[in-house]
């Protein structure tokens, strides 16, 4: 990358499967095939206007921006893209710099432009959003800008207005289990299908969280669903449903008990339970009436907010434990 040392970039980004993985050319590119193949226009017409890329996290935005570089310049792409992160830069001013004297180095062969790739662009404010407005249009004779953004809404219009729109979507189920058991078999990691769905459900469709988790838990042994949920310290959801139900069904005692492993053994926070609580009352798998899930939800915010503010986290899971043994006698739940 410009202004970064590439020897020393790769000793470290090779050890990470995000990087390692990282596809290099846009048909590469998995699930955005809408976005892709209109990338490849650009890349075909040897030219393309100002893109807004935008969408969740590790969905491929950073990704889809150098493979379309790779791709427009060839395998030295590098030299011809400037990556900033706007909100690691010092502010416009750093910015403005370093696009002045990116702009001024040397121009790509058969290409009229070089590509500017600021990340998080959502970050700036809208002062310095105007500033960026007018430093595209200043150099948009040799140089095309990519901002990628977790939420365009907070883009001012006038930059939104001119820019090409990408919306990056939350990758399929099917799409990252493939990804992760190609990366597995490729670094001959053994694994347990469940572990895969596992992944999934915690890394909700970025595919960065999914990988990393995959690595974490391989350093660790046979990637199986015990291991990840250790890995990504979270008690397994069946823990938890169990510690509900056994308090919904008056036995008070026993639920503190199940908590008090569940804590132990994951090296969980009081705040950690309470979201876990939390997902898995909103999920499928508990057998809860709604009155009493609406119930919940509502003194669990409750519970959430005093642990939070520094109450006494044990104190305050036994109460929730206890207020869930009356109200399972009550409702009869
Ligand atoms: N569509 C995809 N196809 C294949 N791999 C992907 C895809 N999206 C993400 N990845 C993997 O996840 C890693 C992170 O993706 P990337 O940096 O492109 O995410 P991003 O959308 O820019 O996220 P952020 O908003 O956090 O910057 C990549 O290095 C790659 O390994």
């Amino acid at each position: 990358m410009h202004l970064i040392n590439g020897e020393k970039m790769s000793s470290v980004t090779e050890l990470l499967w995000t990087e390692k993985y990282r596809p290099r050319t846009l048909k590469d590119i998995i699930n955005q095939q809408d976005i892709t193949t209109r990338l490849m226009k650009f890349v075909q017409e040897k030219n393309m206007p100002h893109l807004l890329f935008a969408g969740p996290p590790g969905t491929g935005k950073t990704t889809a921006a150098h493979a379309l570089a790779h791709d427009l310049y060839g395998e030295s792409y590098q030299q011809f893209m400037l990556e900033l992160n706007a909100s690691d830069e010092r502010g416009i001013d750093t910015i403005r710099e370093k696009v002045k004297e990116f702009a001024r180095s040397k121009t790509p062969p058969e290409i009229p432009f070089k590509i500017v790739l600021l990340d998080e662009a959502d970050n700036m404010t809208s002062d310095a959003q105007q500033a960026l407005r007018r430093l595209m249009e200043l150099y948009s004779a040799s140089t095309r800008f990519i901002l990628a953004a977790n939420y365009p809404s907070k883009i001012i219009d006038p930059i939104q207005s001119r820019c090409a729109f990408f919306r990056f979507t939350s990758l399929k189920k099917e799409d990252v289990i493939d990804r992760l058991k190609y990366i597995a078999d490729k670094e001959g990691v053994d694994y347990e299908e469940d572990a895969l769905d596992i992944i999934f459900e915690i890394s909700e469709g970025d595919m960065r969280k999914a990988i990393n988790i995959l690595q974490a838990s391989a350093y660790l042994g046979k990637v199986t669903s015990e291991l990840v949920f250790k890995v990504v310290g979270m008690a397994r959801p069946k823990d938890i449903t169990d510690m509900i139900e056994t308090a919904l069904k008056g036995n008070f005692i026993e639920a503190r008990e199940i908590l008090r492993k569940v804590m132990i053994e994951y090296g969980l926070s009081g705040e950690d339970v309470v979201k876990q609580i939390h997902r898995e009352i909103m999920g499928p798998d508990i057998k809860i009436n709604d009155e009493l899930r609406v119930l919940i939800a509502d003194y669990l915010g409750e519970i959430h907010f005093r642990i939070s503010e520094g109450s006494d986290e044990d104190i305050q899971l036994s109460a929730f434990l206890a207020w869930l043994s009356m109200m399972g006698k009550k409702l009869g739940a």
